[in-house]
């Protein structure tokens, strides 16, 4: 599976660590950047990975800053992309199970790296379950589609 990967200076460490990790687990990843700890805009990575990740060259995507908050947000301004915030084990597994999320976004601020590493195999071996789920994700779709 084909994995994109972005931050903001605030994920810049956390990203490293995660790309490392992804590629241990045989993942082919593609870090989009930041690539330093100069002080960037963490709208510029979600739409670089988000852009990637919609054009169907990648999968699925991580997105990391200071929270995973905004750099989720931005992700989410983008057509096809369901960009999850999460801080939790659970949360991350459920991302993809019900809600078929895309992106994981975690905050570097927020979890350390173990927890960050323990969510990104529960998002990565989880699988979108359909059924009930797709009804409610498609209706998402519906919303973002027809929304003003
Ligand atoms: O978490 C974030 C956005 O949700 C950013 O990483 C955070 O706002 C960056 O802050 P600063 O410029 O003070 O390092």
């Amino acid at each position: 599976m084909k994995v994109a990967v972005g931050s903001d200076h605030g994920g810049l460490i956390l990203k490293d660590t995660i790309v490392k990790h992804l590629q241990s687990k045989g993942y082919e990843v593609k870090d989009f950047g930041t690539y330093t700890a100069e002080s960037c805009d963490y709208p510029d990575y979600a739409l670089k990975v988000s852009e990637a990740i919609v054009e169907g060259d990648f999968e699925l995507g991580v997105l990391i800053c200071g929270t995973g908050l905004g750099i989720s947000i931005a992700a989410n301004k983008v057509k096809g992309i369901i960009a999850a915030p999460v801080s939790d084990t659970f949360s991350a597994e459920m991302a993809r199970k019900h809600n078929n999320a895309n992106i994981i976004a975690l905050g570097a601020r927020v979890v350390g790296e173990g927890l960050a590493i323990k969510i990104i195999d529960e998002f990565f071996n989880a699988e979108f379950e359909g059924g009930r789920h797709a009804l409610r994700v498609g209706k998402i779709m519906k919303i973002e589609s027809e929304k003003l």
